[in-house]
């Protein structure tokens, strides 16, 4: 029998060791920066151990995020650029990928595997494309070659594929790390991330019930775009705009009254769907055409509040629920109040007390992803495909 090249071979020794060092990439919808968790891990499924052991987000800078915003969620963009963007972005992921490692002191050559998110483009499900003979389709780039040729170290990416091929929308993810790490018997618990979209999972106390994960919608993605047109800001930092400002109920109501709230969860979402011409859409249904900007960032921001606790108490009228909320919305006050007010039946915490570092939930995640890929089994939670997500890249 011919003896396998040397990087099957490190492949097949990588997802035999009992204890695996992997890093965990994502870059988000909000585009602020490269979230990387270092993680060892043992064994697989709802037996994984796991350890955080370094995070850190690197900042893009201004130029970095303007290259992006230009292809990002758009529906024409240049081709070449994307082309170009494709590689850039490996190649850029990889050099922070090893200055963090050496900002800890970590040697690369004791890393067994990275886990690359990539950054989505675009975000395609057949319920929002609506092009007949196309089903769901999700495109993240910043190809893995680059960054296992680049680090020297195995690198699995494109997570998101397999699971549009074997029959859901590419999107979330995040149930298969939730389940792993955030359940309790006998407890009802939400895992709610607040980034660019808001998303759950939702863990039932009764093993019966079924495991829920979806997007809701918007998360800080509205209110970060008005900040970015309107104040010259990337953020609403501690709520300071929205704070300063009125909410308008009638818009209010207006951005509510989109058939996506209506439409059966699971589903998913993006920034295609909930920018500011989706909220021209709404001032132009009501007739709102002049709006004071504080006030606008005030609606947005209730927007995100009401648009979660209306899903929250629509679908999981349970008793004792726990929210743990993590994700960059986690530290947006009016949101965060908006929610205590509006769900008094529920509590709600941050991930930090389940353990999780909330900021790098979704890194951590990712670095799951791939400790399965590796040697883990496919797993049936809720109404997900069950498949091991994943492309190898070697680094030879
Ligand atoms: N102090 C703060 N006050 C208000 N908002 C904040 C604060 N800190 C972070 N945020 C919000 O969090 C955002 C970043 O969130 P996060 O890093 O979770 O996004 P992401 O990873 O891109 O999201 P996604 O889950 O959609 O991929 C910022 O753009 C901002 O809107
Ligand atoms: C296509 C895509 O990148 N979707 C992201 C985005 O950000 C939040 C929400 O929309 C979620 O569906 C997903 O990311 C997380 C990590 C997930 O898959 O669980």
């Amino acid at each position: 029998m011919p003896a396998l090249n040397k990087n099957l071979q490190n492949l097949v020794t990588i997802a035999q060791k009992e204890e695996k060092l992997g890093i965990g990439l994502m870059s988000g919808t909000s585009l602020d920066g490269l979230d990387i968790a270092l993680c060892k891990f043992s064994g697989h499924g709802v037996e994984t151990k796991f350890e955080l052991l370094n995070f850190t987000t690197i900042p893009y800078d201004e130029k970095f995020k303007h290259e992006v915003q230009d292809v990002f969620a758009k529906k024409q963009v240049s081709l070449e650029k994307v082309t170009l963007l494709n590689a850039y972005i490996g190649t850029f992921h990889a050099e922070l990928i090893l200055q963090a490692l050496k900002d800890w002191d970590v040697n690369p050559g004791t890393v067994d595997f990275i886990a690359s998110h990539g950054q989505t483009i675009y975000h395609a499900p057949k319920r929002l494309h609506n092009q007949p003979g196309y089903g769901n389709a999700t495109l993240q780039i910043g190809d893995a070659d680059h960054i296992a040729v680049k680090t020297g170290i195995l690198t699995i990416s494109d997570f998101r594929q397999k699971h549009i091929a074997a029959g859901g929308e590419g999107a979330p993810l995040a149930l298969y790390g939730d389940v792993i790490l955030g359940s309790k018997p006998g407890e009802n618990r939400v895992l709610l991330n607040i980034g660019g979209i808001a998303n759950l999972t939702f863990i039932p106390a009764d093993a019966d019930t079924e495991v829920l994960c979806t997007d809701i919608g918007p998360g800080n993605t509205l209110i970060d775009a008005a900040c970015r047109e309107y104040f010259d800001r990337s953020y609403d930092e501690d709520s300071a705009i929205a704070n300063s400002g009125k909410v308008n109920d009638v818009l209010l109501d207006a951005l509510l009254d989109h058939p996506f709230f209506r439409e059966a969860a699971p589903k998913t979402t993006g920034p295609e769907l909930f920018n500011l011409e989706f909220v021209a859409d709404a001032q132009q249904a009501v007739r709102l055409f002049n709006i004071n900007k504080a006030d606008l960032v005030a609606t947005l921001s209730a927007f995100t509040g009401r648009s979660i606790s209306n899903f929250i108490k629509g679908n999981f009228d349970v008793p004792g629920l726990k929210i743990f909320v993590s994700g960059g919305g986690a530290r947006n006050p009016f949101v965060i109040d908006y929610l205590t007010y509006a769900l008094p039946n529920a509590t709600i915490l941050n991930t930090d007390e389940l353990g999780i570092n909330g900021d790098a939930k979704e890194a951590i995640l990712f670095a799951l992803l791939g400790n399965e890929a590796l040697c883990g089994e496919p797993m049936k939670i809720g109404y997900n495909p069950a498949v091991l997500m994943g492309k190898f890249s070697f680094p030879f």
